[in-house]
């Protein structure tokens, strides 16, 4: 029978997550390493932690101390019988209690605020090079992967410089001093506590070496299993109304399954650990009872002694067994670091430039395309070979062309989602790769296929984000737009909640919620991917009615599927092999160019020789 990770496996898009996983090379980095990429973002607390650090050691050499206080109590006052020694000697104690006690909560207090702030920062960071990173990478990248990032991966880092990293530099610290303070006591004593020592050692360095990489599978495999979540919820319609709930469910629990797996396989590691460390405080305090019980029937050591020796392998109880999990807590974080930077290093290849050139003002709108060429990463093939294209100021031009001849693809780049490989593009006789980033998004709004809405109200997410937007702005963008009455009609008008992705909306709702956002924007060139694409007849008119208005004396583009959109053009131009093949009115291309008659006109009116295959 198959296992859930054969099964799995087999699944070309869990294969494809997994490809985002690092490079053996990375994975095989010691945890130390690792952790130190994170130094950037520890610094501005270095004098923080430091303080919590030196806090840390302050409570252990108190209770370090404390056998030694013990020693005393026994060898002086005890021996002697002398009470008022006693009282000294034991206040002595209580105050080193008080001070660890005291010690302890500076530590706590001071490691709070560095913690929460290094993660605060790193979350802006992600999230900030998130936005910067072109389209091509999340084209590559699930969304589960990155949502597992940005949450459960900061958590994981965060909590090392709140927990381990403070006890393992003080466990260590007191496991060092024990031993010197054993030294101290008999040498032998020292050396047999080393020795007993020495398998936390061996355990510890093969712990190290293969819990990292179960770490790495773990979280890349919450990050698949966010992803099945999340495409789920936003699919919910599609599985539901396809009967495939249950399908969905059964997959989801065969990739919950493997993390449920590898989540095992990471407590069996950390439980060897601890299996091979936990008699060892008891096999070393029967060590130190026989041997410094020896010696002090002997007489080279006294009784005084040997119950502080006692009392430190015993102090050593807690540092020698929370080793495995602070080892699994390094681990763990250095794993969730590898991840975070694999996103915040990942190159942002659509950049500023270097020596800006404005755009003119106003904006005129002119755009020229010329002989643009364009390829995939990884792919065999252009998919643009050259393509020349010109829209004047206040004229709207049509793209039209076969499913995947690379329509939307064209129109990304003229805010460049995607840049150019051959060729160029300008607005107003500027190469766009030369103009401010930000300058060339002002003057340039694209309308998608799918129009996308965010959780907020009407408003927000006519705005989107722009809150130098007047209401009485917003209403004019929603009449133009033909989505007044609609939007009147809801209960709190501007301020109606619309839920996630806009679903408590009809289709035509969205598209022209959407419309009202790229008008709002009063851009110097209107883009729009195929707007009506995925709407019925009645909500096309509607739409269509609306698309009308707002391209109203704009300079715009338009990616158009039907007669009916095309027809709202000035001109329109065919892309077919990678080129532009036709330019020409909705009427000129329909009698002169067969390859458009294919596409656009109806069934009736297509000349036998060029076939009947339509969209
Ligand atoms: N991120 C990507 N990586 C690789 N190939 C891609 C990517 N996006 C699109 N493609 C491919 O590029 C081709 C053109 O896609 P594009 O979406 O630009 O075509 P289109 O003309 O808009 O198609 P349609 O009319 O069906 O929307 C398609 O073959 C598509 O599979």
């Amino acid at each position: 029978m198959n296992s859930a990770a054969d099964v799995i496996d087999e699944e070309p898009g869990f294969r494809m997550s997994l490809q985002t996983a690092p490079p053996e090379s990375v994975r095989r980095k010691s945890a130390i390493a690792t952790l130190w990429r994170l130094k950037p973002y520890f610094r501005p607390e270095f004098a923080l932690l430091g303080w919590a650090l030196l806090s840390a050691l302050a409570t252990t050499i108190c209770g370090l101390l404390i056998p030694l206080v013990i020693q005393r109590v026994v060898d002086g006052p005890v021996a002697a019988r002398d009470m008022t020694g006693l009282l000294w000697t034991t206040g002595g104690a209580f105050l080193l209690g008080a001070l660890e006690a005291a010690f302890f909560l500076g530590r706590h207090r001071l490691v709070v605020g560095p913690s929460a702030r290094i993660e605060s920062r790193m979350r802006a960071q992600l999230y900030d090079h998130l936005q910067r990173l072109p389209l091509a990478f999340h084209d590559r990248w699930h969304s589960g992967q990155l949502l597992s990032r940005a949450v459960a991966d900061l958590t994981t880092i965060v909590r090392f410089p709140r927990y381990a990293l403070v006890y393992l530099v003080v466990n260590s610290f007191t496991i060092v001093v024990s031993i010197g303070v054993l030294c101290w006591m008999s040498p032998l004593l020292g050396a047999a506590f080393t020795v007993i020592s020495l398998p936390v050692a061996v355990g510890s360095i093969v712990f190290e070496a293969r819990y990292k990489e179960c770490s790495l599978r773990a979280q890349n495999q919450l990050g698949d299993l966010t992803t099945r979540i999340e495409e789920s919820v936003l699919g919910i319609r599609v599985l539901k109304a396809f009967g495939r709930s249950g399908q969905a469910v059964r997959a989801f629990r065969q990739r919950a399954e493997l993390l449920r797996a590898t989540e095992i396989s990471k407590v069996r590691m950390l439980g060897m650990l601890t299996a091979t460390i936990v008699g060892l405080p008891e096999v070393a305090l029967g060590a130190v009872l026989g041997i410094g019980g020896y010696l002090a029937a002997r007489g080279s050591m006294s009784a005084g002694e040997l119950v502080a020796a006692v009392a430190v392998v015993a102090y050593l109880q807690w540092p020698l067994e929370s080793i495995g999990y602070l080892l699994a807590e390094a681990n763990d974080a250095a794993a969730a670091t590898e991840r975070y930077f694999q996103i915040v290093r990942a190159e942002v290849t659509v950049t500023d430039p270097v020596d800006p050139v404005p755009l003119s003002t106003p904006v005129r709108g002119a755009l020229r395309v010329e002989g643009v060429r364009f390829r995939y990463d990884g792919a065999d093939e252009e998919l643009l070979r050259g393509v020349d294209l010109e829209i004047r100021p206040g004229e709207t031009l049509a793209l039209v062309g076969g499913a995947g001849s690379g329509k939307s693809t064209l129109v990304g780049m003229v805010s460049r989602l995607y840049d150019v490989t051959g060729g160029r593009i300008t607005l107003d006789g500027t190469d766009i790769r030369r103009v401010p980033l930000a300058d060339l998004r002002a003057a340039v709004a694209t309308v998608f296929e799918e129009p996308v809405l965010f959780s907020g109200t009407v408003r927000d997410n006519v705005r989107l984000n722009r809150t130098d937007v007047t209401d009485d702005e917003v209403r004019e963008a929603l009449r133009v737009a033909n989505a007044e009455s609609f939007v009147a009609a809801m209960p709190l008008g501007l301020d109606t909640e619309i839920g996630e992705q806009g679903f408590s909306l009809s289709g035509g709702q969205r598209q022209r919620l959407a419309l009202a956002r790229a008008v709002v924007a009063r851009p110097a060139l209107l883009v729009m991917d195929d707007p009506l694409s995925a709407l019925d007849i009645h909500t096309e008119a509607e739409v269509e009615a609306a698309l009308r208005q707002v391209l109203r004396g704009v300079t715009a583009l338009v990616v158009a599927h039907r007669p009916s959109t095309v027809q709202l053009a000035d001109r329109v131009a065919l892309l077919a092999d990678g080129r532009v093949d036709a330019v020409g009115t909705h009427q000129d291309l329909l009698r002169d160019c067969p390859r458009y008659r294919e596409l656009m006109a109806p069934d009736d009116q297509r000349t036998p020789e060029a076939g009947t295959a339509r969209r």
